[in-house]
């Protein structure tokens, strides 16, 4: 049994409250604990979870948020910089699943959110669970 933190940014709450239903069934599933704290934007999930690392309280992490094409450029920057972020976290061999969403309008999300359907929640918590396991194989 491993501990996992949940990072979402409750930007849209529908959204959010779907993919972390199909973020925590996947945790409960495999017989693994979890928490949820809740940032303002997805371009904070990377610095929480970098706190969260020092904390050495977690065994691995999963983000979520929602993140829409509105008129500006700012897309682009919150989409980008959030996943450049927590790979840069990965590569330093945290266990993170990406579960925030990057896309052109609410249909689109709804559609990945729903874990009956696409289910990007309980996918990111997958790959959490799977780079924890990783983690465990090369390190005892
Ligand atoms: N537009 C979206 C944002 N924008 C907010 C940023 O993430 C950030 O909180 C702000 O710039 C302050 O640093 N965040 C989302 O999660 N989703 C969006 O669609
Ligand atoms: C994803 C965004 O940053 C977006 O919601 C911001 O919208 P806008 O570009 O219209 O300010």
């Amino acid at each position: 049994m491993a501990k996992f933190l949940i990072v979402e940014a409750r930007f849209y709450d529908k959204l959010n409250d779907m993919l972390i239903e199909g973020a925590t069934d996947a945790l409960k599933a495999a017989g693994h604990e979890y928490e949820v704290i809740t940032v303002p934007g997805a371009l904070e999930i990377p610095s929480a979870i970098s706190l969260a690392i020092d904390s050495d309280l977690y065994d691995g992490f999963v983000a979520i948020g929602v993140v829409i094409r509105g008129e500006t450029y700012h897309f682009e920057i919150v989409a980008g910089e959030s996943a450049r972020g927590i790979m840069a976290l990965t590569m330093d061999g945290a266990a993170i699943g990406n579960g925030i969403l990057t896309v052109e309008n609410e249909d689109q999300a709804l559609a990945r959110a729903d874990k009956s359907r696409k289910n990007k929640g309980g996918e990111a918590a997958q790959a959490a669970i799977a780079m924890h396991e990783l983690a465990m194989k090369f390190t005892t």
